[in-house]
């Protein structure tokens, strides 16, 4: 099995690809976390447009590399918006997307989420441990947009979750990851967690919104798989340099895009904290 510092390492080169190429990254988010998502994309050297009136989407999207669409604060305009992204980006085989934000919450967005999946085929599948487990038939225990804590991936209970996790990413045909305390990474054949981060990031709205954003920007260059390891670390060590300088939540939403924007390759391959599934 590889250690924790080769398997850092292997995703070094995703990271040059993403500075050298500055490939264009296509997301339809929504109002609370617009700003933070696009700004997340440029920090870490990818362009990004996020254009979502359905009668220019399917043009921008056929230029983007990578497709990133995200159900919070849902509109029938961005669903109708996220539909054609989603059909296009299929069509032309740029990877995608979903972060099933609010689907435990919300019949609305859940069936729309089973939809989008089976119509567009998403490469990664992202959300947080009660909205996973919502899609996957699981009971939840998600207050609001929130997972509840019954439901959180740790370092005690990952290798329990990811049989289910697994099953649900070859049923898809996709990379899952539920984030949490600990991020776990499901595919067919495939699995890891990955223990970086800090509470600090569960509390500032948005962060689990960034991962998924963070995601997409890595599979314009490299696997599903690899791409949500890389982005899952990248996060998480962000978060755990910006929170070492202490917990005000306000300070620490700059200190984040300071630690994302100025990461090293050395940072990520000592940093990185990858469990492996036994
Ligand atoms: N207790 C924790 N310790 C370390 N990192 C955490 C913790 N809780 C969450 N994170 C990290 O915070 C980020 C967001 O994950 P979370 O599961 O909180 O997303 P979310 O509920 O979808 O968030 P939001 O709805 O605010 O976008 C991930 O990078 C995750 O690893
Ligand atoms: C979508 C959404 N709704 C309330 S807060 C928020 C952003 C984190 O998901």
């Amino acid at each position: 099995m590889p250690n924790n510092l080769s398997v850092a390492a292997d995703l070094i080169p995703l990271r040059r690809r993403i500075e050298t190429e500055k490939p264009l990254i296509h997301c339809l988010s929504h109002p609370i976390t617009m700003n933070d998502c696009a700004n997340l994309v440029l920090a870490v050297g990818g362009t990004v447009s996020m254009a979502s009136h359905c009668r220019e989407v399917e043009e921008v999207v056929s230029q983007a590399r990578a497709l990133a669409v995200n159900l919070g604060n849902i509109t029938d305009e961005r669903m109708e918006a996220m539909r054609l992204a989603g059909s296009r980006a299929a069509s032309l085989g740029i990877p995608t997307l979903i972060d099933v934000t609010g689907i435990s919450t919300s019949t609305l967005r859940k069936n729309f989420a089973v939809d989008f999946i089976s119509a567009c085929r998403p490469c990664v599948i992202k959300g947080n441990s009660s909205e996973i487990l919502t899609l996957a038939g699981l009971p939840q225990h998600g207050i609001g947009i929130d997972a509840g804590a019954e439901d959180l991936p740790t370092r005690g209970n990952y290798e329990e979750k990811m049989a289910a996790l697994t099953a649900y990413a070859t049923k898809t045909t996709s990379v899952v990851v539920m984030s949490g305390p600990v991020d776990i990474i499901a595919a067919a054949g495939a699995g890891c967690a990955v223990a970086n981060g800090t509470p600090l990031l569960a509390r500032l709205t948005g962060t689990g919104c960034m991962l998924g954003v963070l995601i997409a920007v890595y599979t314009a260059v490299g696997t599903p798989f690899r791409a949500a390891i890389l982005g899952t670390v990248t996060l998480g060590i962000a978060g755990e340099i910006a929170a070492a300088a202490g917990p005000g939540l306000g300070s620490f939403h700059s200190r984040l895009f300071d630690a994302l924007s100025t990461l090293t390759d050395e940072q990520i391959c000592r940093g990185a904290h990858i469990l492996q599934a036994k």
